[in-house]
């Protein structure tokens, strides 16, 4: 790790964003195991918010009712690279934010602008309170964290990401449900956030044609930490 771009005594923040199936949530794990690094998942924040919001009955077409169940959402998460843990109003929620209802609604609520100005400044706190932290989502490189050291785009193909989520939900989706998971939650997502080009200052990794542990090697390389042999 000698000869990083991010000097040892500087607040360690690696901030990555993606379309959904790029990789982002395993990579940025393995990523942060390697430097020691906390671990934030903000796609689980939107997905437990939108947990809460189920839960509290406000009806989701009435923005003023989601931004206030977000902002009264009772959230905890582990930043614990090797324990995943959400916890909303102290019932453990990390497999329900997995279930199709929550994935099937989580873009009403990111797609709620008084939500995600929320959402933006608890992650910020998270952030803050870590020396060194991995933080992955849609809008990291551009407002959560845009002065972060190392900022990246982790992008692959449309195919490669369908296929990994079908290999990920075990076969058992068509081509139709999985387009719908992938590219048309992205499309929903890509109204308010814009995480298919690289804004300034980001280095892209295209993942397409990288196995898992190449991409883990070619994040770390872009953020400063290559292996030097
Ligand atoms: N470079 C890669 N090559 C092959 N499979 C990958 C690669 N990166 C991630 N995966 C796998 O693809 C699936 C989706 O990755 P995930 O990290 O959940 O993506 P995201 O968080 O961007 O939606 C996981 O099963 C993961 O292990
Ligand atoms: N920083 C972020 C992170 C996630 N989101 C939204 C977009 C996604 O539809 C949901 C869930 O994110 P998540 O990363 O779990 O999505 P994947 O299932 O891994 O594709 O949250 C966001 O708008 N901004």
């Amino acid at each position: 790790m000698e000869g990083s771009a991010v000097s040892s005594n500087e607040h360690l923040v690696i901030a990555i964003d993606g379309p959904s199936g790029s990789g982002k949530s395993s990579v940025s794990k393995a990523v942060a195991r390697t430097l020691k690094a906390a671990y934030l998942d903000t796609g689980a924040m939107y997905r437990a918010v939108t947990y809460a919001v189920l839960a509290s009955g406000a009806d989701l077409s009435d923005d003023a009712a989601v931004a206030q169940a977000v902002r009264e959402a009772d959230l905890q998460i582990s930043t614990d690279p090797d324990a995943e843990l959400v916890v909303i109003a102290g019932q453990d929620v990390t497999t329900a934010i997995r279930e199709p209802r929550i994935t099937e609604n989580v873009s009403a609520v990111a797609t709620n602008l008084d939500a995600r100005a929320e959402l933006v400044r608890r992650q910020r706190e998270i952030i803050a309170a870590h020396p060194r932290i991995v933080a992955e989502g849609r809008d990291i490189t551009t407002v959560v964290a845009p002065q972060a050291p190392a900022r990246i785009l982790l992008t692959a193909s449309e195919e490669a990401r369908m296929r990994r989520r079908g290999l990920e939900l075990g076969g058992t989706q068509s081509q139709e449900q999985l387009a719908t998971q992938v590219l048309a939650r992205d499309k929903k997502d890509s109204t308010v956030v814009n995480f298919t080009q690289a804004a300034d200052g980001v280095i892209t990794v295209d993942s397409s044609d990288l196995d898992f542990e190449q991409t883990v090697a070619a994040v770390l390389d872009a953020a400063g930490f290559g292996r030097e042999d």
